[in-house]
């Protein structure tokens, strides 16, 4: 689904160009690229430590290039905040998932009314996608397990009606079965529109439903493509089991 020349004058909705950024004096991000083609599935792939986490946060306007361009729907937005990359439609489940252990699964939901939806839509939606949330509607979130709190996550995620969707590690602390299970729902979402940009170091997790793959090291982007072809151009170690 790579390379057409159709395919090359698609405006990308989200786009890093020769983006750097870093923590103080030490800069992480060395010049990345990165598009993320309307109703597709970009895969960020590479070992620990490389900066793919960096580059999210860099997407969602948690974290500031210090050179470089963020674009949105071909819109230079360097320094956009948080919340108004939200307002575009940006929406990120961090790594860790980003649910409040402390709150029910409907308080959960709640939270995420912020943006002007109703909690009992949010709830027919989420129990609707994930019928076992229903059933722990009272429970406290922390009390979940890992996959029950990532489907609760990707729920307040949906309820924003995002345009785009930032996943990072999916599926860390999950087992293997869930993380399908999870990417079977995230690929149906893409099927229905949204655009998903997705940091895993799993890469065999998520490479079978990627539109597009990106490999990182060291603060660069080395590979894109094909999945099949980014698949053939990782070391046996990066492919993560
Ligand atoms: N808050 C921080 N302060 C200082 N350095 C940081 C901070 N967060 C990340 N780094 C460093 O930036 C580099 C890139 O980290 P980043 O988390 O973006 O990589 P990653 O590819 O997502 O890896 P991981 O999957 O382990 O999160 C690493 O060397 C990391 O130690």
């Amino acid at each position: 689904m790579t390379g057409t020349a159709a395919e090359a004058e698609v405006v990308p909705l989200l786009e890093l160009a020769g983006v750097r950024a870093g923590y103080g004096a030490i800069e992480v991000l060395h010049g990345v690229d990165l598009a993320l083609r309307p109703g597709s599935l970009l895969a960020l792939l590479g070992p620990n430590g490389g900066g793919k986490s960096t580059a999210m946060r860099v997407c969602a306007g948690l974290h500031p290039a210090t050179g470089g361009e963020l674009r949105f729907a071909g819109r230079k937005v360097n320094g956009i905040s948080a919340q108004d990359a939200a307002k575009l439609g940006v929406c990120s489940i961090p790594e860790g998932r980003g649910v409040f252990p402390n709150l029910t699964v409907r308080e959960n939901l709640w939270a995420a009314t912020g943006t002007g939806a109703r909690l009992a839509d949010l709830e027919e939606k989420a129990y609707g996608r994930f019928p076992i949330l229903g059933k722990r509607r009272d429970q406290l979130a922390g009390s979940m397990s890992g996959g029950e709190q990532q489907m609760l996550a990707l729920s307040r995620a949906l309820g924003t009606d995002p345009a785009v969707l930032l996943l990072d590690e999916l599926s860390m602390g999950l087992a293997p079965m869930i993380v399908t299970r999870m990417y079977d729902t995230v690929a149906e979402l893409v099927e229905e529109g949204l655009s998903v940009l997705v940091a895993e170091q799993f890469a065999r997790a998520v490479l079978p439903i990627a539109d597009t793959a990106a490999l990182m090291l060291n603060g660069r982007v080395v590979a894109t493509g094909a999945p099949a072809e980014i698949e053939g151009r990782m070391a046996g170690d990066y492919l993560g089991g």
